[in-house]
C-alpha cells in the first residue's frame, strides 16, 4: 500500500514537474521580454514572440515581423536559449522518469501495446488492486528544444472518471480512444469482472462495433438513445445495492473493503456515454452527477464524451484536436498522440474470446466447496457478518448480517430448500468466522433432525464449534422458542450494560474499547418459527413482545435473528406489528415463496429450482439478487466442513447443548444431578427439566418448614414414577449413607417393579429404605409416622434423620384410610398430620395422586400443605386452587408436566420428566459424567 501511495505521489510530482516546467518556461519568456525592452527593437520583437509563443514564431515568423532582421533574430535567439535552459533539466530526466513510472503504474494490459496482450482473456482477480494508470498514447512537448516522447496514461478504475471532448470532426479518434481503454480494462481482469454499458445519443448500435461479441454473454449492454434515464437508474440501483450489501459493514468503498479484507467480488461497470456536445436535461444531468459522485466507490467508471457537465468527483479529461490531443494529466502544452487502435477484426476476435471464456466460467457448476474460503476463520465480525450463500453466473452472491441488515426472513414452501439454504449460508459463515467471532443458536420446530448434524451423534462424533445450542423436534414445546428469545434479550441487556460502562452504544465500539473481552456476534436461527405463534395464548403474546425487543435492539448488540418459515403470510406477530417486520431487512425467497418479498416483487414466482432471491432491501425489486444455491446437505458438504472446523476447535471446547423434544433428558447426565453433594442443610429434590436454554433441573428445596411436601398429580404411571424416582435419587445423593431414611409405599399394583428398582438403588447408596406394598401397609405406615411426628414434636435442631415418604398412588388407599381406629383417628387423619406437621420435623411426603380432585379429598380443606406440585394430564382450570388461585393456562400434552413451587414461583412452568434408566443402573453417576 505504501509503495502504491509513493508511486502515486511520484506520478503526481512528475506530471506537476512537467506542467510547472512548461509553465515556467513560458513565464521566463515573459521575463525575457522585460529585459529586451532595454533594447527597443529586440524588446519589441521579444514581446511579440512571447505573445504568440516561441513555437509559433519559429514556425511562422511573419506573425511577429514582416521581414526578418537582427533585432528579431536576437530576440529569437535569446528566447530560445532561455527556453533551452529551463527545459534542459526536465528533458534530461523527465521523459525517462515518466516512462518508468507509467511502466510500473500501468503494468501488463494497462500499459503495454495491444500487440502484447490482445486476444488473451485476463487473469486478474477482483480482489487484486487495479493498475493506477491506463495508457492512452505518447506525449511530447513540441516547444521543447529536444522534444522527447513520453508515455501518457490516465487513472481510471476506482480512481477517476474520464471526460472526452472532441470537436465532432474526429469521432473516429474519440471511439478509438474509448475502445482502447475499454479493451485494456476488459483484458486485464478475468472475464466477467468488467461489464460495459454504452449509450450513444446518436445511434442505437454501431458504436464500438468491435465490442459487440460481448453482448450475448451479457458483458456489454447497448442502451437505447432515448432511454438514458433507464441506464442511469440502473447504475443508481447498483450503487444503492452495493451500499446495502457489500458496504454494509461500514467500508467507504469496494476498494477499501478489498484492501481491508481481501474480499471483492462485484464486477466493475464501465458506462460509456457518447453525447453530441449538447447538455443533458437538468434531471438527467443531476442523475449523472449523482452516479459520478458515488459511482467510483462502487466500481462504476464513467467515460463521458461530448456531454457538457460539471462533475464534483475525480475526473481527468482528454481534449481531441485534429491530429492530436491534450490531457489534464499532461497540461495544455504537451501534445498527445493517441495509440493507434487494433483492427476491427482483431477487436472482435478478442471480445469473442473474452465472451466465450466468460460463458464457460459462468456455466461451471459451483458447489458447496466453493463457498468455503482457502483459509478458515480469518474474518473479523466487528462490523458485521458476510458470506456467500450461492452463485450467480458462477460468481458468489453474499448475504450480510450487519447494521444495515440485522435480521433475515427466509420463506419458501415445504421442500423448496430452506434448510439447505440455511446450511449454505451458515457454512459460508462458520468457515470465515471463528467461534470467538460468531456463535450460533439453532432451533427447528418441525419434526426431523435438520440441525442435529451440528451436535455429536453416534455415527459422526464431530460437532460444530460455533453452535451453543441446538433444538430439534421442538414442535409442541413452544416454550423452548420463548426460552431462546428470553436468553437473547438477557444477553442483549448484558451487552448494552457493558457498552454503557465503556461509554459506547454499539457492539463494534465495545469490541474496540474492550479488545480482550469476548463479544462474538450471535446468530439465532428459528426454522418454522410460525409454530411459536401457533395459538392465541400467553406463549404467543410473550414471544411477540420478546421478538419485538430483540429485533429492534439486537442490531446494535450484534444479535441477529434468522427466521425461516413455509408460510409467513399468516403470522400475525409480523403483519400486526410492522415494527417487527421492518427490522427484517434481509429477505430470502425460495421458489414460490409468498409475501417474503415486497408486494409488487414477484421474482420468487419465476425462480427455478434450487435458486433463491437474496434481497438486502426489505424485498423491494431493485434489491433482488438471484443465486443458485449449492447442495449443502449431501454427504461430503457441510459435514466435511464441520469435521475440519471441529478439528480446529479450542481445547476444552464443549459441544452444543442439545434439546431434542422427542427425547426425555437423562437424569444421570444432567450436571444439576451429577453435581449434587452430600451435607446440604436443605437438600433439593430434582423433579424434571425446565424448558430453558441451559437445561436447568426443576428443583424443590426440602427444607424444614411447613408445606415442603410434593404432589405429583396425573393419571399416567410413567410420569409419576419418573418424578418421584428422580426426587428420591437426587435427595439420596445429598445425604451420607444411613443419614436419611426412605419409606416407599406402592399402593397400586402397577408400580411394584418401579418401587423395587428404586429400593435397590437407594440401598446401594447406603440408605435405610422401607418398602411396603398395598393399602393396609400404607395405613399402618401413616400411623407409625404420625406417632413419630408426635415423638419428635418440640425438637428444633437438625439432629433428626430426615425421612422421605414416597407414596405411589395415595388416593388408592383413601377408603382404607377413612376407617377410624380405637383412638377415633383415621389413616387420613394421620396422613394429614404428616403433611401438616411432618416437614418441620424433617418428614416430607412426596406423593402421587391420580387426579387433582383426589388431592383435595385427601386434604379436605386448604391445599397449603402441598408446597410444590407437578401436574401432568390435568387441565389448567383444575389447578388454579393449587397456584394461589391464579388462572393457569395449560392444556395437557404427552410427557410434559407443569411445575409450581409456591415458595419461588409466580406462575407454573413446563417441565420434561427425566429418563431415569442411567440413574437407576448399578454404579454411582460421577460428577460431570456424560
Ligand atoms: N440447492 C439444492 N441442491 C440440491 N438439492 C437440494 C437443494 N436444496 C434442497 N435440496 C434437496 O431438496 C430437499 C428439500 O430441501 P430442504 O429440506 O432444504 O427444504 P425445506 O424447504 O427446508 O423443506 P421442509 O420445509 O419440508 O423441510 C432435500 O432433500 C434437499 O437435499
Amino acid at each position: 500500500m505504501r509503495k502504491r501511495n509513493e508511486r502515486r505521489s511520484s506520478i503526481e510530482t512528475a506530471f506537476e514537474h512537467l506542467r510547472t516546467t512548461v509553465a515556467t518556461a513560458l513565464g521566463a519568456a515573459e521575463n525575457e521580454l522585460e529585459r529586451v525592452r532595454a533594447s527597443y527593437a529586440q524588446r519589441e520583437f521579444a514581446q511579440r514572440i512571447a505573445a504568440v509563443g516561441l513555437a509559433r514564431a519559429e514556425r511562422d515568423p511573419s506573425v511577429v515581423c514582416d521581414s526578418r532582421d537582427l533585432a528579431f533574430d536576437g530576440a529569437m535567439q535569446e528566447a530560445r536559449s532561455e527556453r533551452e535552459q529551463i527545459f534542459t533539466e526536465w528533458s534530461g530526466h523527465g521523459p525517462d522518469r515518466l516512462a518508468a513510472l507509467v511502466a510500473e503504474a500501468a503494468p501488463g494490459t494497462a500499459g503495454r501495446p495491444w500487440q502484447d496482450w490482445l486476444g488473451e482473456p485476463g487473469t486478474a482477480e477482483a480482489s487484486s488492486l487495479p493498475p493506477q494508470l491506463w495508457r492512452i498514447g505518447t506525449g511530447q512537448v513540441p516547444a521543447s528544444p529536444d522534444p522527447r516522447p513520453f508515455p501518457v496514461a490516465v487513472p481510471m478504475i476506482d480512481e477517476a472518471h474520464l471526460r472526452i471532448t472532441s470537436n465532432r470532426q474526429n469521432l473516429e479518434a474519440r471511439e478509438s480512444l474509448v475502445q482502447n481503454l475499454v479493451l485494456r480494462m476488459l483484458s486485464h481482469y478475468k472475464p466477467g469482472l468488467v461489464r460495459v454499458h454504452v449509450w450513444d445519443v446518436a445511434q442505437l448500435t454501431g458504436t464500438l462495433p468491435g465490442l459487440y461479441p460481448l453482448t450475448n454473454a451479457g458483458l456489454l449492454t447497448a442502451h437505447d438513445p432515448t432511454r438514458l434515464g433507464e441506464m442511469l437508474e440502473e447504475l443508481s440501483d447498483h450503487i444503492r445495492r452495493i451500499h446495502t450489501s457489500a458496504l454494509n459493514g461500514g467500508h467507504i468503498s469496494l476498494r477499501a473493503l478489498a484492501e481491508d479484507t481481501g474480499q471483492r467480488d462485484e464486477p466493475w461497470r464501465i458506462a460509456v456515454l457518447f453525447g453530441d456536445g449538447e447538455p443533458l436535461r437538468e434531471e438527467q444531468q443531476q442523475q449523472l452527477q449523482r452516479v459520478a459522485r458515488n459511482g467510483l466507490a462502487c466500481g462504476i467508471q464513467l467515460i463521458v464524451a461530448d456531454l457538457p457537465m460539471t462533475v464534483n468527483s475525480s475526473v481527468e479529461s482528454v481534449t481531441l484536436h485534429a491530429e492530436e490531443a491534450r490531457t489534464s494529466m499532461t497540461g495544455p502544452e504537451a501534445v498527445v498522440r493517441l495509440d493507434a487502435p487494433p483492427s476491427r477484426e482483431l477487436v472482435t476476435k478478442a471480445c469473442s474470446a473474452i465472451a466465450t471464456e466468460f460463458v464457460t466460467r459462468r456455466s461451471r457448476v459451483r458447489t458447496f466447496a466453493d463457498l468455503v474460503p482457502e483459509t478458515l476463520w480469518v474474518q473479523r465480525s466487528a462490523s458485521g457478518l458476510q458470506a456467500p450463500a450461492g452463485f450467480h453466473e458462477g460468481e458468489p452472491v453474499k448475504v450480510t448480517l450487519g447494521d444495515a441488515s440485522p435480521h433475515t426472513l427466509i420463506g419458501g414452501p415445504s421442500g423448496s430448500g430452506k434448510t439447505n439454504f440455511l446450511y449454505s449460508m451458515l457454512g459460508g459463515m462458520v468457515a470465515r468466522y471463528s467461534p470467538d467471532e460468531l456463535e450460533l443458536y439453532l432451533l427447528d420446530f418441525k419434526e426431523g433432525v435438520s440441525f442435529a448434524q451440528f451436535t455429536p451423534g453416534r455415527r459422526d462424533p464431530t460437532w460444530l464449534p460455533h453452535a451453543q445450542l441446538v433444538g430439534v423436534n421442538v414442535n409442541e414445546d413452544r416454550e423452548f422458542g420463548l426460552a431462546l428469545l428470553r436468553f437473547l434479550a438477557t444477553e442483549m441487556r448484558r451487552r448494552a450494560d457493558a457498552a454503557k460502562a465503556h461509554e459506547v452504544t454499539k457492539l463494534e465500539e465495545l469490541r474496540a474499547e474492550n479488545p480482550s473481552g469476548r463479544w462474538p456476534r450471535i446468530v439465532a436461527v428459528i426454522d418454522e418459527f410460525q409454530y411459536l405463534f401457533a395459538e392465541r395464548d400467553t406463549v404467543s403474546a410473550q414471544a411477540t413482545s420478546l421478538l419485538e425487543d430483540v429485533a429492534r435492539r439486537g442490531r446494535s448488540q450484534g444479535i441477529h435473528l434468522v427466521l425461516a418459515s413455509q408460510d409467513v403470510s399468516g403470522i400475525e406477530a409480523f403483519w400486526g406489528k410492522p415494527a417487527i417486520f421492518e427490522q427484517f431487512i434481509l429477505r430470502i425467497a425460495l421458489p414460490k415463496a409468498r409475501r417474503v418479498l415486497a408486494d409488487q416483487n414477484e421474482a420468487a414466482l419465476a425462480l427455478p429450482r434450487w435458486h433463491a432471491v437474496i434481497n438486502h432491501e426489505s424485498g423491494v425489486k431493485h434489491g433482488n439478487e438471484v443465486a443458485r444455491i449449492p447442495d449443502a446437505t449431501a454427504k461430503g458438504t457441510f459435514d466435511e466442513l464441520q469435521r475440519r472446523l471441529w478439528e480446529r476447535r479450542q481445547e476444552g471446547a464443549a459441544p452444543p447443548r442439545l434439546f431434542d423434544g422427542s427425547l426425555l433428558p437423562a437424569l444421570s447426565e444432567l450436571p444439576d444431578f451429577t453435581g449434587l453433594m452430600t451435607g446440604s442443610e436443605s437438600p433439593v429434590a430434582l423433579l424434571g427439566q425446565v424448558i430453558d436454554v441451559n437445561g436447568t433441573a426443576a428443583a424443590v428445596r426440602m427444607e424444614r418448614s411447613p408445606g415442603r411436601n410434593l404432589a405429583v398429580i396425573g393419571s399416567v404411571r410413567v410420569d409419576a414414577v419418573s418424578v418421584l424416582g428422580a426426587a428420591a435419587l437426587s435427595l439420596a445423593r445429598q445425604h451420607d449413607a444411613k443419614k436419611a431414611r426412605f419409606t416407599v409405599l406402592g399402593l397400586v399394583e402397577e408400580v411394584a417393579p418401579d418401587v423395587e428398582q428404586l429400593k435397590g438403588k437407594l440401598e446401594e447408596l447406603g440408605h435405610e429404605t422401607d418398602v411396603r406394598h398395598g393399602v393396609d401397609a400404607a395405613v399402618e405406615v401413616v400411623g407409625e409416622l404420625a406417632r413419630k411426628i408426635d415423638d419428635r414434636s418440640g425438637s428444633v435442631g437438625n439432629t433428626e434423620t430426615p425421612e422421605y415418604v414416597l407414596f405411589y398412588g395415595v388416593d388408592a388407599a383413601h377408603s382404607a384410610m377413612e376407617k377410624k381406629g380405637h383412638d377415633f383417628t383415621s389413616g387420613l387423619d394421620h396422613l394429614r398430620k404428616l403433611l401438616k406437621q411432618g416437614p418441620e420435623q424433617r418428614v416430607h411426603v412426596l406423593g402421587w395422586w391420580r387426579s387433582a380432585q383426589r388431592v383435595k379429598t385427601t386434604l379436605m380443606g386448604p391445599v397449603d400443605e402441598i408446597g410444590a406440585w407437578v401436574a401432568f394430564d390435568v387441565h389448567g382450570q383444575e389447578l388454579s386452587s393449587f397456584a394461589a388461585g391464579q388462572l393457569v393456562h395449560w392444556s395437557p400434552r404427552a410427557r410434559r408436566g407443569l411445575f409450581f413451587d409456591r415458595s419461588v414461583h409466580s406462575q407454573p412452568e413446563v417441565v420434561l420428566p427425566f429418563d431415569l434408566a442411567g440413574a437407576l443402573a448399578a454404579g454411582i453417576p460421577e460428577e460431570g459424567a456424560e
